[in-house]
């Protein structure tokens, strides 16, 4: 594969983050905005980065999937609750036999792309980053970074290794980013839920970050219990998710800076969550397979009713 060109759905904290490096490393990049685009279009994007800030003083910028050239390469980087619009906004933006790389967090949005797009490859990546978007085109990158792709193939039957998945890795390694190629993307996907399903989800009903969950012993045991049910999630699709993944998991999130989780800054700023895709999907996933997740269903529940309270 040559040089690819990219385009960025959602050029917000994980989007304008990738896509500036991308576009900083030399790659065609092209950026679709919001309420930004007025801002972006005349003074482009700046990143502050433990990295290292940068300035792209010009960018291409859109704010209409329409004006934006076809892509080899759509990257999907909205929040999941916007994802009602990809139908809308990625066929326009995809080549023929391109590639729609899902950022987002969450389980099935591959399933859902898939069902909106043919001739496409849609491959996942699970993206172990911090970053928030604190203005206009202005975005912080606190820590980490790390990207985790796999290709999606019809229920996530795993496909190894694709020249298409290099392809891209190729791009992103150039560009600072790290990534780790899996064969089994559904395997991932339960993996970074073992860590959002319990921290996204208790930072928001118990109004605490990371640190404060992992330093109270009560807090800290039902994480933990929570993570086991992910555990069993992943069971329930014929994923084996070792003790010691979850052991990892909780080690990492102590030598973590203290955290306020992206579902956690969504809820104080407003706006609505990610629950469907990081706790809904996972819960219906392993319902369909005769599972049940009740500490998992108990969070749910109450993620809702705040959801919904916050809405009001
Ligand atoms: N931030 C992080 O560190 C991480 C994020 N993720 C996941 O990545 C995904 C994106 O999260 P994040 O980047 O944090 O979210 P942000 O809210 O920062 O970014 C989403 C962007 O999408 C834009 N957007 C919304 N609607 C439209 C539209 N109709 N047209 C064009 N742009 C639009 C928003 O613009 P506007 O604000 O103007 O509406 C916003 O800039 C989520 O699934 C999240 O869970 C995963 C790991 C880490
Ligand atoms: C795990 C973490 C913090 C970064 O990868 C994240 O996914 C989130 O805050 O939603």
């Amino acid at each position: 594969m040559g040089n690819l060109s990219y385009a960025i759905l959602g050029t917000g904290a994980l989007g304008g983050f990738y896509g500036a490096k991308l576009q900083k490393a030399g790659n065609e990049v092209h950026f679709l905005l919001n309420s930004d685009y007025q801002q972006v279009s005349q003074n482009g994007l700046i990143v502050e980065s433990k990295d290292g800030d940068f300035l792209l003083p010009q960018v291409n910028a859109y704010n209409n999937v329409n004006k934006m050239p076809s892509c080899d390469v759509v990257v999907v980087a909205l929040k999941t609750t916007q994802n009602h619009l990809l139908t809308q906004i990625v066929p326009p933006v995809v080549k023929n036999n391109g590639i729609v790389l899902v950022l987002q967090n969450g389980l099935g949005i591959e399933t859902e792309v898939v069902q909106i797009v043919n001739n496409v490859t849609v491959i996942g990546g699970l993206c172990f980053l911090c970053s928030n978007k604190v203005g206009a085109g202005h975005i912080h990158h606190l820590d980490y970074g790390k990207i985790t792709l796999g290709e999606y193939a019809l229920n996530y039957h795993p496909v190894g290794i694709t020249a298409r998945m290099r392809a891209i890795a190729k791009d992103f390694e150039n560009a600072g980013i790290e990534i780790e190629l899996t064969e089994d993307l559904l395997l991932g996907r339960w993996k970074k839920l073992v860590w959002n399903i319990p921290y996204n989800g208790l930072s928001v009903i118990l109004d605490a970050t990371t640190d404060e969950l992992m330093t109270n012993l009560y807090t800290r045991t039902l994480v933990e219990q929570l993570m086991f049910e992910v555990q069993l999630g992943a069971k329930s699709t014929g994923r084996i998710l070792p003790d010691s993944f979850i052991h990892t998991m909780l080690e990492y999130t102590v030598n973590m800076k203290p955290y306020r989780t992206s579902m956690k800054i969504d809820f104080d700023e407003n706006r609505p969550l990610e629950v469907e895709a990081i706790v809904g999907n996972p819960l219906r996933i392993a319902a369909a397979n005769d599972f049940s997740l009740p500490l998992i269903r108990c969070l749910y529940q109450q993620l809702k009713f705040l959801d919904r309270r916050n809405s009001l």
